[in-house]
């Protein structure tokens, strides 16, 4: 519920991105994405040394290679269309919000965020981690620095936070409207759902009971109490959700994820394995969907939209086609809408126009 008569601002949050697709600046966003103890769980000397021995040397030059096919004029596609999304839902909220996009790296930063709707009298925040499972490397990460930029004062405002939305029918309407006619037009033969990944050890921390994750095969098949904080479990959640509504038999759909780093387990399958098996059982033309961003980025354009592409290819395939994400489609606008003002406990029912 909100405090009356403060002035109500809702705070986007996303990961974040380099400044320009360059080594120095990757290198600098690089540098404090991966210094994040929530990112990389392991005793402070050893990040430093991985961070500065195995990652800094080489992978600045490397990423900034990829950033740079997928760059767009206005900068990169994630800060873009999270402006964009900024914009949209601005102009939808029609002066209800003051509303400010974060980014947990790099720049608009949290705490200018935070400054900028404080400078507007915002005493009343609402945020929403643009992450649609939760992680602690994601949602938890970011949701941790805003409770942190927010407590530094002594003039504590109010602060609510939208629930992670990876079964909500909204976003999950949304991402249909955009997958359908794409499918359609491709002909696809086979929708792959790329997940970002996380370690399998960041999976199990969040297992309060224990005994849940990875205990069984089919651990993450629902979504239980026992396993309601489990990313994976989330991931398939949304993924059941979009087959329903994309009609899709049961052979004709398939989860994996993406963009696993380091030696250490990921959560299973992972797509660069899969790509290959789909091509091998026969499928032609592949439509894959990454329904862990809400914005096409480097994972999403250059992993999937150029190198999962070549990789299908060069293993049998016909086609690969990326369906783009919900960036600011208008019923996306609409479900952001709709989920922060469920959170705030208002009518929904002026959401839709
Ligand atoms: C969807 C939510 C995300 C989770 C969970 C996540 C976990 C996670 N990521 C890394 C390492 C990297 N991720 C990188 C890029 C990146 N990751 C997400 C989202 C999640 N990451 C996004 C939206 C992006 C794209 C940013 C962009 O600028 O477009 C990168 C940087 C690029 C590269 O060098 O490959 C790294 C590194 C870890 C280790 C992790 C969980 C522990
Ligand atoms: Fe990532
Ligand atoms: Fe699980």
């Amino acid at each position: 519920m909100t405090t009356p008569g403060a002035k109500r601002g809702l705070l986007l949050l996303n990961l974040g991105t380099p400044d320009a697709p360059e080594s120095g600046a990757v290198r600098r966003y690089l540098r404090e994405f991966l210094s994040d103890p929530r990112v990389v769980d392991i005793h402070p000397v050893g990040r430093w040394m991985l961070l500065n021995f195995i990652i800094l040397p080489v992978r600045p030059a490397k990423s900034a290679e990829a950033y740079r096919k997928v760059w767009m004029p206005q900068g990169s596609p994630l800060l873009v269309y999270s402006r964009e999304l900024e914009a949209a839902v601005r102009a939808r909220l029609g002066g209800e919000y003051e509303v400010a996009l974060g980014m947990r790296y790099g720049t608009p930063s949290i705490p200018d965020a935070v400054a900028s709707l404080r400078a507007r009298g915002v005493m009343d925040f609402t945020v929403l981690p643009l992450y649609p499972q939760e992680a602690t490397s994601s949602s938890a990460s970011s949701l941790a620095r805003v409770y942190e930029v927010m407590t530094e004062g002594w003039d504590v405002p109010n602060v609510r936070a939208v629930p992670a939305f990876h079964s909500h029918p909204s976003f999950l309407d949304a991402f249909t409207s955009v997958a359908r006619p794409v499918i359609a037009q491709t002909r696809s033969d086979h929708v792959l759902f790329s997940f970002h990944g996380v370690p399998e050890r960041h999976v199990r921390k969040t297992d309060t009971s224990g005994q849940h994750c990875f205990a069984s095969a089919g651990c993450c098949d629902s979504l239980t109490e026992a396993n309601r904080h489990c990313y994976r479990a989330q991931c398939f959640s949304t993924a059941r959700g979009l087959a329903e509504r994309l009609g899709l038999k049961a052979e004709g759909w398939s989860v994996s994820f993406q963009s696993r780093l380091g030696r250490t387990p990921w959560v299973k399958p992972y797509t660069d394995l899969v790509l290959p098996e789909l091509a091998k059982r026969g499928v032609k033309r592949l439509a894959v969907m990454c329904p862990s961003f809400v914005a096409d980025c480097l994972e999403t354009l250059e992993e999937v939209g150029l190198r999962a592409r070549e990789q299908f290819v060069e293993a049998g395939g016909e086609a690969l086609t990326l369906v783009p994400s919900l960036n600011a489609h208008p019923e996306w606008v609409d479900a952001v809408v709709r989920m922060v003002r469920e959170s705030d406990g208002a009518p929904t029912a002026a959401a839709s126009p």
